[in-house]
C-alpha cells in the first residue's frame, strides 16, 4: 500500500482493536440501479443519489461510536470517511474494499449516516457475493454469465453481473476484461432506459481504448436517443465505415433530419434525394413478431380464434409478419393460373415439412374439424405424398389476404411494378371477422403489420374486418365467400356504409391505374382531373397520411421519386380503408408514435417513418399551411419534372 500523502489529515484518537468477526450473512450488492463513480467525480458532482464509490481502507479509528477511516480510491485519491453511529460488531479491516452507497462529500471527507450504505469486501465476502449470485467465481466466467443474461434480455441481471466484474477488476487492477464489461454494461443501461449512464460507461470504454468502434457507435445512438443529433453525427462520422455500412449511413441521415427539424430548416426533397442516392434499403431483415399475449382458443364465432391473455392498450403492435406464402407476380386466385398456383403450394408442402405443418394449421373451411384433424391428417398425407389440392384451394380461399404489391425488387435489384397480389399470413389467418374490429392491419410491401385499434380487455377475442364494406350486396357476398353466417351479431351490415358519390370516380381511378400500361397514363389522368383529387381530399383526408407512410416506405426502395409519386395514387385510392380508426392527423400520429415504441420491430425503420412524418407536417405547421396540401405539392412538383 502506498504511503499517505502529507496533505491528508489523519485523525488521532485512541486506538481501538476490533475483534475479528466473520460476516455471517452474505451481503447482496446494493447497486442494482446505481452507478460506480470515483472520488474525483464525486467532488464534481454533488448529487450523491444513485451512485456508489469503492475505496480501500488504510487506517481505522474510533471516536465514541463513530468510526473514522482513512481510505483511498482506485485513482489513489485519499480522503477521510466517517461512519456515524457505527455498530461495533461490524468492523472493517485494513485493506478491505468498501462499497459506499450514496456517499455525502463534506469538506472534511465523506460522511455516512446509515451504516447499511457501506459494504466491505474482503476476500471472503467477495467470494460469497459472487457465489451467491452466479455460482461462478472467475471474472471471465462471470462475464460470460453476464452475456448469457444479456442474450436472454435479462438486462438487470446482466447489469449486476457486469458490475461485479468491474469491481473485481478495479480491485485487482487486471484491466483484463474491463473494456468489454463496461461496453456490455452500457448496452444493459441503454436497454433499461438509463441513457446518460450508458454514455458514462461508454466513456470508460473509450478511456481504455479510444478506437473502440462499438462504443463510439453505441454512444452515438445514445445521443440520438437524447435528441442530440449534433453529437451523434460527429461520432457516426468518426467511424471508418461511415460511407459503406448501411446502418451508419442510415443513422447519419436520421441525424441530418433531426438537425434540420430542430433548426426549423427543412428541405425535404434534398434530404430525400440524399438518402435515396446513398443506398437502397430493404425490409428483409425484419423478423416475424407476435405479441406474447396472443393465444389461439375456441371462439364463440365458430372454430378457433385468437385471444389476448392480458389487457392490450390501443395502438400496440400485435403482429409483424412476412407471408408464409405469396402468389407469384401478377397472379391472383381469380386467374386461369390458379391450378398451377395450388400445385406449386402442394409441392412446397411436400418438400418443406415445416411449411406444410403451418399450412394445415390454418382454417380449411371445415370449421369444427379443421384443427382437430391436423396432426393425423398431416402425417398421413406426407407419408403418402398426397397433399390434396382441393384442400390447398380451400385453405387459400378462407385465409388468403390481398395486398397491393406495388413494387418489388428482382434479384438483380431491378424494380418491378406489380398488380395486386395475394398471400397467406400465418397469424392473421387465425383471426375471425367483425364489423366492429378491435385491430387493424396494413402492409408495408408484403410485410404485414397488425395494431390494436382499441384498448382490448384481457381474454377478449381479437377481431379484424375482412373486407372494407362497399355496399350491401358486395358485403353479403364477401361474408358468403368466407363461410360466415349472416346472423352473426358481429357481422351485421351497417346502413351507414352506403355507396357514396365519389365511389364511381374512385373506381375509375383504380381501373385506370390497373389497366394503364405505363405510369404516364396515370400522371396524365390525375393531373387532368384535379377535381377528383379535391373530392377525395375532402372526403378521405386520412389517405394523405397513408402517403406519408408510403413515402417513408419508399425511401427504402425507390430510386426515382417520380415513379414513386405516381404510384402513390394507386396506393392511396385503394388502401385508405385500412385505417378506419385513424380519423385525423392526430390519430395517425398517435398510431405512428405507438408503433415507433414497439420494442420488437425494427425500431430504426419505424422511427425513421415517424420522423419523416413529423418533418412533413412540421414544415406545414411552420408555414401555417395545410399539411395535406404540402404532401400534394410535393407530389405534383415531382411529377411535373
Ligand atoms: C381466416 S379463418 C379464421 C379462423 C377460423 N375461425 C379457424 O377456426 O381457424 C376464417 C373463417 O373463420 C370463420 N369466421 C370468421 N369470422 C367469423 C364470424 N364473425 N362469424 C362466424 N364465423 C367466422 C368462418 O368460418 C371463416 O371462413
Amino acid at each position: 500500500m502506498a504511503n499517505i500523502p502529507a496533505h491528508v489529515i489523519t485523525i488521532h484518537s485512541q486506538k481501538y482493536d476490533p475483534p475479528l468477526q466473520k460476516i455471517e450473512k452474505t451481503p447482496k450488492l446494493p447497486i442494482s440501479e446505481m452507478k460506480l463513480i470515483d472520488v474525483e467525480e464525486l467532488m464534481e458532482n454533488k448529487n450523491m443519489n444513485n451512485q456508489y464509490i469503492i475505496v480501500q481502507v488504510y487506517q481505522i479509528d474510533w471516536k465514541n461510536s463513530n468510526q473514522y477511516l482513512i481510505v483511498r480510491d482506485f485513482n489513489e485519491i485519499w480522503l477521510n470517511l466517517t461512519i456515524m453511529e457505527q455498530n461495533k460488531s461490524c468492523n472493517y479491516q485494513i485493506n478491505d474494499w468498501l462499497i459506499v452507497k450514496n456517499p455525502i462529500l463534506m469538506e472534511f471527507g465523506i460522511i455516512i449516516q446509515d451504516q447499511l450504505d457501506v459494504i466491505a469486501i474482503n476476500e471472503f465476502t467477495y467470494q460469497a457475493m459472487i457465489n451467491s449470485e452466479t455460482d461462478q467465481t472467475e471474472p471471465i466466467q462471470l462475464k460470460e454469465k453476464g452475456n448469457q443474461y444479456f442474450k436472454l434480455q435479462q438486462y438487470r441481471l446482466a447489469y449486476e453481473v457486469y458490475s461485479m466484474v468491474i469491481i473485481y477488476d478495479h480491485i485487482n487492477k487486471t484491466n483484463l476484461i474491463l473494456e468489454q464489461c463496461y461496453n456490455n454494461r452500457a448496452q444493459c443501461l441503454y436497454q433499461l432506459g438509463y441513457i446518460q449512464e450508458s454514455i458514462d460507461d461508454l466513456n470508460q470504454v473509450l478511456k481504455l481504448n479510444p478506437q473502440n468502434e462499438k462504443a463510439i457507435q453505441r454512444q452515438a445512438l445514445c445521443y440520438l436517443k437524447l435528441q442530440n443529433p449534433n453529437d451523434a453525427k460527429k461520432l457516426f462520422e468518426s467511424l471508418p465505415n461511415n460511407k459503406t455500412d448501411k446502418d451508419i449511413v442510415f443513422k447519419l441521415v436520421e441525424c441530418e433530419l433531426m438537425i434540420k427539424h430542430q433548426s426549423g430548416n427543412i428541405d425535404l426533397i434534398s434530404i430525400l434525394n440524399q438518402f435515396v442516392n446513398q443506398q437502397q434499403f430493404y425490409f428483409e431483415n425484419i423478423n416475424n413478431y407476435r405479441h406474447k399475449s396472443i393465444e389461439r382458443k375456441k371462439s364463440n364465432l365458430g372454430g378457433l380464434g385468437l385471444f389476448v391473455n392480458q389487457p392490450i392498450p390501443k395502438g400496440t403492435v400485435l403482429i409483424v409478419e412476412h407471408p408464409m406464402h405469396k402468389i407469384q407476380e401478377n397472379q391472383t386466385l381469380g386467374t386461369h393460373q390458379r391450378d398451377n398456383i395450388y400445385e406449386e403450394i402442394r409441392q412446397k408442402a411436400i418438400n418443406d415439412k415445416q411449411f406444410a405443418e403451418r399450412l394445415f394449421k390454418l382454417y380449411d373451411g371445415s370449421n369444427n374439424y379443421a384443427v382437430k384433424l391436423i396432426k393425423q391428417d398431416f402425417e398421413y398425407q406426407l407419408q403418402n405424398y398426397i397433399v390434396d389440392i382441393n384442400r390447398i384451394e380451400n385453405i387459400f380461399r378462407y385465409n388468403a389476404h390481398a395486398f397491393q404489391l406495388l413494387k418489388v425488387f428482382t434479384k438483380n435489384k431491378q424494380i418491378k411494378y406489380l398488380d395486386q397480389s395475394e398471400g397467406l399470413w400465418f397469424t392473421l389467418s387465425q383471426v375471425n371477422h367483425s364489423l366492429t374490429p378491435n385491430i387493424f392491419y396494413y402492409f408495408l410491401g408484403e410485410l404485414l403489420i397488425v395494431v390494436s385499434a382499441k384498448n382490448i380487455e384481457k381474454d377478449e377475442e381479437i377481431l379484424v374486418q375482412y373486407h372494407p364494406p362497399l355496399n350491401q350486396k358486395e358485403y353479403q357476398n364477401n361474408l358468403k365467400s368466407h363461410n360466415i353466417p349472416m346472423d352473426q351479431r358481429l357481422v351485421q351490415y351497417n346502413q351507414q356504409w352506403k355507396m357514396d358519390d365519389n365511389f364511381n370516380e374512385i373506381k375509375t381511378i383504380i381501373k385506370t391505374v390497373k389497366t394503364s400500361k405505363n405510369l404516364t397514363d396515370l400522371t396524365t389522368y390525375t393531373l387532368s382531373n384535379p377535381n377528383i383529387i379535391q373530392q377525395i381530399k375532402e372526403k378521405y383526408p386520412i389517405k394523405y397520411l397513408k402517403i406519408v407512410q408510403q413515402v417513408c416506405f419508399d425511401l427504402f426502395q425507390v430510386k426515382r421519386i417520380k415513379e414513386y409519386i405516381n404510384l402513390k395514387f394507386q396506393g392511396l385510392v385503394f388502401q385508405f380503408d385500412h385505417y378506419p380508426q385513424c380519423s385525423s392527423i392526430q390519430d395517425f400520429f398517435m398510431f405512428l408514435t405507438v408503433v415507433s415504441q414497439g420494442q420488437e420491430i425494427e425500431k430504426e425503420i419505424v422511427n425513421f417513418i415517424f420522423k419523416v412524418g413529423i418533418l412533413m407536417f412540421g414544415e406545414a405547421f411552420l408555414k401555417n399551411q395545410n399539411s395535406e396540401d404540402l404532401i400534394f405539392q410535393l407530389g405534383f412538383k415531382q411529377m411535373k419534372k
